[in-house]
């Protein structure tokens, strides 16, 4: 897998307007902000990496893009346009993909049934209408080769396929069906190299096809590999906005690293003074 990122000339949507923009997005759960006033900026055709410790807010992140959870305050905007999701769904329908980390297929299924799962296409006229199983299956194995699997028979239960693979159905998935932002939370799963390399190359794949790519882990150096641009959050605020020129490797590892020695040490001295937390 290459790690270089396309030049900043190469993007395909060098548009007016991100794919997709946070404008000073609020969450809060009872008195306690997930997310605090959180802008962000997520092109076209280039990766973004959100990095943050646990309980950072990075999950609620990927909740608010893909319609999950409602904001208290703040703007979501689509190409530039303010939306306000109200589902899922709704998400969905406007091109934002998202890939659980704990990605469900349905065992049981073929790797095309699942491929096609819901939007099943047909051949012919009803009342004749039938599943057009042939064409499924090439299409999947067209669409997975786009995403760098290749010989993986589309017949085989979606049950035999390895962490990575999974993820990497789900983002060939989305590029099939159009989507224009895709939204990853890193998969908890335990990966083997091969496996990680293989999800890379679906990753890279989706930014070449000028997708807004949003990677959330906790991994810095993985982060450095694939990432062009990294949003730092630490408890639930924008704590770096970062372009790969900014860092290397070792920087963003001492941030994360430095984030996390920063809130132990926080932790340690409101318990011992309440009051600073206060402030
Ligand atoms: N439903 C909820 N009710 C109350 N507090 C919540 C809820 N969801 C999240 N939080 C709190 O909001 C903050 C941000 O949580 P979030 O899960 O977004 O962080 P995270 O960076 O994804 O952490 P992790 O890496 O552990 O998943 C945390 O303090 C968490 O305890």
């Amino acid at each position: 897998m290459s790690g270089v990122p396309a030049s900043e000339d190469a993007t395909p949507t060098a548009a007016a307007h991100p794919v997709l923009e946070l404008r000073g997005i609020t969450v809060r759960h009872g008195n306690v902000p997930a997310l605090n006033r959180v802008s962000a900026a997520l092109p076209g055709g280039r990766i973004t990496c959100v990095l943050g410790e646990n309980g950072s807010g990075k999950s609620t992140l990927v909740s608010v893009l893909s319609g999950l959870q409602r904001y208290d305050e703040g703007e979501l905007r689509v190409d530039g346009v303010p939306v306000r999701f109200r589902s899922a769904r709704q998400a969905r329908d406007l091109g934002i993909a998202t890939v659980w980390q704990d990605l469900a297929v349905a065992p049981l299924l073929s790797v095309w049934r699942n491929f096609f799962l819901g939007v099943e296409p047909t051949r012919g006229v009803w009342p004749l209408r039938r599943l057009d199983i042939a064409g499924a299956r090439q299409t999947t194995v067209r669409a997975l080769a786009r995403v760098g699997i290749s010989g993986l028979d589309p017949d085989q239960p979606a049950s035999s396929l390895q962490a990575g693979e999974r993820q990497s159905l789900a983002v060939a998935r989305a590029l099939h069906f159009g989507a224009r932002a895709l939204v990853i939370d890193e998969p908890v799963t335990p990966m083997t190299v091969a496996r990680q390399t293989l999800f890379g190359q679906a990753v890279l794949a989706a930014r070449a096809q000028g997708l807004a790519v949003v990677v959330v882990t906790n991994n810095p150096r993985y982060a450095h590999l694939i990432g062009d641009r990294f949003l730092l959050l630490a408890h639930g605020q924008v704590a770096g906005s970062l372009t790969r020129d900014d860092v290397d490797a070792d920087d963003l590892t001492a941030l994360m690293a430095g984030g996390e020695q920063l809130t132990t040490l926080t932790d340690a001295l409101t318990e011992l003074h309440p009051e600073l937390g206060d402030r």
